[in-house]
């Protein structure tokens, strides 16, 4: 009996030792199972938070973390570029082009961002000419050319007429916008109108737009250009090379400007020039020049 008595409090302490054990298992084993589910930097930290708000920011840091490679990375890049760009600007004249021909795109794509929901007030209409020639008349002072207008008296002041001008690139603009008559639309190849917001602001001012590979096409295009011409008092502004030259030489002209000429009558084509050299290099002074108008008989 004594012996079962003093049986029975040693099976009670083994039973209670082992339940201790699995006890002390089990709790080891939940604190693992929440520290894997723990963040890297939630584990640095010792524990999740109360706030799901910190929490996240948490969760953000340790997938940071997990790519710790990628800042430092950038950090070098953007060095790298800031020493970079003010080398080749300086040492590189192809390179200091390629930047300004770069900026000028991509400001005249933002202007037209700002352009197109004041054009659009108005809609499609040549009217809105003014606004683009108006917003980028200041381009020249960024890049510091000076442009002389020589003969602008030649455009008569109230009739239409085809004006065509030399092609050498699309800084021709600039010089366009310094002698472009009112109520005057250029012809543009059809691919401008996809130039994102600058096609939108170009479509919104009434350029015409022909497809240079369908010819037939283009002179459909053309011979409504005509009598629009003459009932609407519309001035048409050709680039008669069809497409920029840049090596000092005249291309061909194409024949269209002349035809319109002639479809809408007494309407003369008028002969402008931008000089060569300067604005092809970004710099320096234009020189602009407005012939008299050719003989109006076809
Ligand atoms: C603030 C925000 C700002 C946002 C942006 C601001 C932008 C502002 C606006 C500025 C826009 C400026 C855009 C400038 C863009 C300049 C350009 O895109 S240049 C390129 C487009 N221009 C041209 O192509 C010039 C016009 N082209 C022609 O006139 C051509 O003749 C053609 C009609 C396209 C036909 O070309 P092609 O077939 O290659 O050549 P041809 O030998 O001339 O003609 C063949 C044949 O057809 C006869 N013909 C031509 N035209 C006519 C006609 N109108 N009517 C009847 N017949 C015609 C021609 O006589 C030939 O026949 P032939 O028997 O051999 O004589
Ligand atoms: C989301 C799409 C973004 C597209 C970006 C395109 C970048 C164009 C950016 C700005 C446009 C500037 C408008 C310049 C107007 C002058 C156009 C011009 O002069 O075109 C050349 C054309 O005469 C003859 O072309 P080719 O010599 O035949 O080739």
């Amino acid at each position: 009996m004594g012996k079962g008595r003093n049986t029975a409090p040693r099976d009670t302490q083994a039973v209670c030792a082992e339940r201790e054990l699995e006890e002390k298992k089990d709790a080891a084993g939940a604190r693992e199972g929440q520290r894997r589910r723990q963040s890297p930097a939630e584990r640095s930290r010792g524990g999740a938070t109360k706030s799901p708000l910190v929490d996240a920011a948490k969760r953000c840091v340790a997938r940071m973390e997990l790519w710790p490679g990628i800042w430092p990375v950038l950090l070098l890049l953007f060095l790298l570029l800031l020493f970079l760009l003010p080398t080749l600007w300086f040492c590189s004249p192809s390179a200091k082009y390629f930047f300004k021909m770069a900026f000028y795109n991509g400001w005249i794509l933002f202007l037209a961002v700002l352009a197109i929901p004041v054009c659009a007030v108005r809609g499609r209409n040549v009217e809105n000419m003014k606004i683009l020639r108006l917003m980028l008349l200041h381009i020249k002072y960024l890049y510091g050319i000076r442009v002389e207008v020589r003969g602008a008296h030649h455009f008569p002041p109230s009739q239409p007429y085809v004006v065509v001008s030399n092609h050498q690139s699309s800084l021709d603009l600039l010089g366009m916008m310094e002698v472009l008559p009112g109520r005057c639309v250029p012809i543009a190849k059809r691919e401008l109108l996809w130039a994102g917001s600058a096609g939108l602001a170009c479509w919104l001012a009434g350029v015409i737009f022909i497809d240079r590979k369908r010819t037939g096409d283009a002179i459909s295009v053309m011979s409504e250009v005509a009598q629009t011409l003459l009932t609407q008092d519309v001035r048409v502004w050709v680039f008669p090379e069809g497409t920029r030259n840049h090596n000092g030489s005249m291309l061909p002209f194409k024949r269209g400007a002349f035809h319109l000429a002639v479809q809408a009558q007494s309407c003369p084509p008028i002969k402008t020039s931008i000089a060569r050299r300067s604005v092809a290099s970004l710099r320096g002074d234009v020189r602009y020049g407005c012939c008299p108008q050719c003989p109006q008989k076809g």
